[in-house]
């Protein structure tokens, strides 16, 4: 058996792909700040829930301060409003030549490589669905696409081990030169997400409802711009399709990748996104500051303007702040203001 893994932050996406390893004969090391998390992988080991396999796997977890030893394989999986504590953190216990695989939502990896280094960085595009749902438990609800990059594009023997690694997850993972594309595919992708979170209705109910169209594709086309004016080649998946959010896109484009997108999301037990159940389920803050809130900054610095984005991330923190109730009127008036 080879060293071990480190997964920090065992929750949906880290205690999903950590289980899938330990069952494919891999070892693994669980660190997760929630105490009673990591209280019940060890007593009970880590449950996983879902159509695709049930099991209880059992591997060491700790909390932070508990953790010794140097590993050269670490995946993070927080939220992205934790990135950069969690990578100061892990960075004691990264070996000088191993590497941070950043399993999550938005730009963390240009985070994770002012904390550890450029060389110790390696980039990760993920779309499977999950949730947490309570300490030791986890429901894996449905695949979705999986590419891993170097951030300069190489492709190393590092990068090709750990696809073949991932491989053991997913049959279909996929490493690739233009890892940025699709980390902002997933940004448009996920700008989607947060506009769906801003109601109850199921993501794909609300990616189908023509009343919504017009305001999805011109947030998807104002995060386009945005990415363009950064020189990034958009990448698809999962029925995502940049060139629907081109200007002047035709009609059956636009049409075609909703509809894909839609299947997709009714494909998954996950009904509604991690940010809809941080708001409806969890109360607690959403990671639309550290996920959408660079596309703000980042249009911004080339002078792309990105009302759409700016009052959408208002919006959910007005959500966050209990002053505006989930609804379905949210994204009504998001359609009616920035029309
Ligand atoms: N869930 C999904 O289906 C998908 C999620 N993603 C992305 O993957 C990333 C992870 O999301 P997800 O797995 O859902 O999140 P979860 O909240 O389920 O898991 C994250 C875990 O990390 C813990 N944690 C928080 N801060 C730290 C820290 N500094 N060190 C160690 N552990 C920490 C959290 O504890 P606590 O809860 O107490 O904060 C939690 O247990 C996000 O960027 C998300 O957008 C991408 C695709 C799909
Ligand atoms: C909906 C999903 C699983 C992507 O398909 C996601 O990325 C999220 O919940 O944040």
């Amino acid at each position: 058996m080879s060293a071990p893994i480190l997964i920090w932050g065992a929750g949906a996406i880290g205690g999903t792909l950590g289980a899938a390893l330990i069952r494919a004969g891999e070892s693994v090391v669980f660190v997760d700040t929630a105490a009673d998390h990591v209280e019940a992988i060890k007593a009970h080991g880590l449950r996983i829930d879902g159509p695709i396999f049930q099991d209880t796997v059992r591997a060491p977890a700790f909390t932070p301060e508990t953790l010794t030893g140097t590993y050269d394989r670490i995946l993070l999986c927080v939220k992205a409003q934790h990135t950069r504590g969690a990578a100061e953190s892990l960075a004691p216990f990264l070996a000088a030549d191993g590497y941070v695989l950043s399993a999550q939502n938005g730009l963390n990896e240009l985070e994770i490589r002012d904390v550890v280094g450029a060389e110790r960085t390696i980039g990760c595009f993920v779309n499977f669905g999950a949730d947490w749902l309570e300490p030791g438990v986890v429901h894996y609800s449905g695949r979705g696409t999986l590419v891993i990059g170097e951030l300069d594009g190489r492709i190393t023997p590092r990068l090709e081990a750990l696809h073949g690694l991932l491989l053991r997850f997913d049959e279909n993972a996929r490493m690739t030169p233009e890892i940025w594309g699709f980390l902002w595919g997933k940004l448009i992708y996920g700008a989607l997400l947060f506009g769906t979170a801003l109601t109850n209705e199921s993501i794909a109910d609300a990616l189908e409802a023509q009343k919504w169209r017009s305001v999805f594709l011109r947030l998807g086309q104002e995060v386009v711009r945005v990415a363009q004016a950064e020189g990034v080649t958009l990448k698809g998946f999962d029925g995502f399709e940049p060139d629907a959010f081109l200007p002047g896109a035709a009609e059956e484009v636009i049409d075609d990748s909703f509809a894909r997108m839609v299947i997709q999301n009714r494909r998954s037990t996950k009904s509604h996104s991690g940010i809809w159940r941080d708001l409806a389920v969890r109360k607690r803050k959403t990671e639309a500051d550290a996920q959408i809130g660079p596309i703000v900054r980042i249009g911004a610095s080339h002078g792309v303007p990105t009302p759409i984005t700016a009052r959408l991330v208002a919006m959910i923190h007005e959500i966050e702040d209990g002053k505006r109730p989930l609804a379905s009127e949210n994204l009504d008036a998001l359609d009616r203001e920035t029309t």
